[in-house]
């Protein structure tokens, strides 16, 4: 059986806060790539970060250029996975990180809509996403 998947407009900015809210609590020291969003010194702080909540949007809008690219899911990512290297300096574990926490987000909408089969779906196709944001890594010179 084949699986569409795609998140729909009004559940980008849903999925993608509790992703990036998740991403920073559950995983704190991601946190520090934000430091010119504010101040985090409590969950508070950054469940009520309107930048950050930006942040999650943008992510998972980023995601629809992968889903339109599937046969090219490295070239969409080449330029974003240098800039996450070279200037945001984030460690490429965190985009597993990430995709695990749009997969929680999703899952926890309703439980019922994340069958196995979907959920595999999802799995491969974010491992795709976060293999190619780690691609420009080893470039490094
Ligand atoms: C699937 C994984 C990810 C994707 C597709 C992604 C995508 C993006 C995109 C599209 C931008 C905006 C780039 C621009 O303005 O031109 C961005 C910025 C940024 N990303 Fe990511 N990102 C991912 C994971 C992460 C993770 C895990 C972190 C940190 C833990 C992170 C930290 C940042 C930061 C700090 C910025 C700059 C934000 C700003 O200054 O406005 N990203 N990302």
């Amino acid at each position: 059986k084949k699986v569409q998947i795609g998140v729909r407009a009004p559940w980008k900015g849903i999925f993608g806060k509790a992703a990036i809210l998740k991403v920073l609590i559950v995983y704190p020291w991601t946190q520090r790539h934000f430091g010119t969003f504010g101040e985090f010194p409590n969950d508070d702080t950054i469940i009520g970060n309107a930048k950050v909540i930006a942040h999650g949007k943008v992510v998972l809008r980023s995601l629809d250029k992968a889903v339109k690219n599937m046969d090219n899911i490295m070239g969409v990512y080449t330029s974003l996975s240098r800039y996450h290297c070279e200037v945001l300096r984030v460690d490429p574990e965190n985009f597993r990180l990430l995709a695990d926490c749009i997969i929680v987000s999703i899952g926890s909408k309703n439980s019922s809509d994340l069958t196995p089969h979907v959920q595999a779906t999802w799995h491969k196709f974010l491992s795709a996403v976060v293999e190619a944001m780690g691609s420009q890594y080893s470039n490094r010179a």
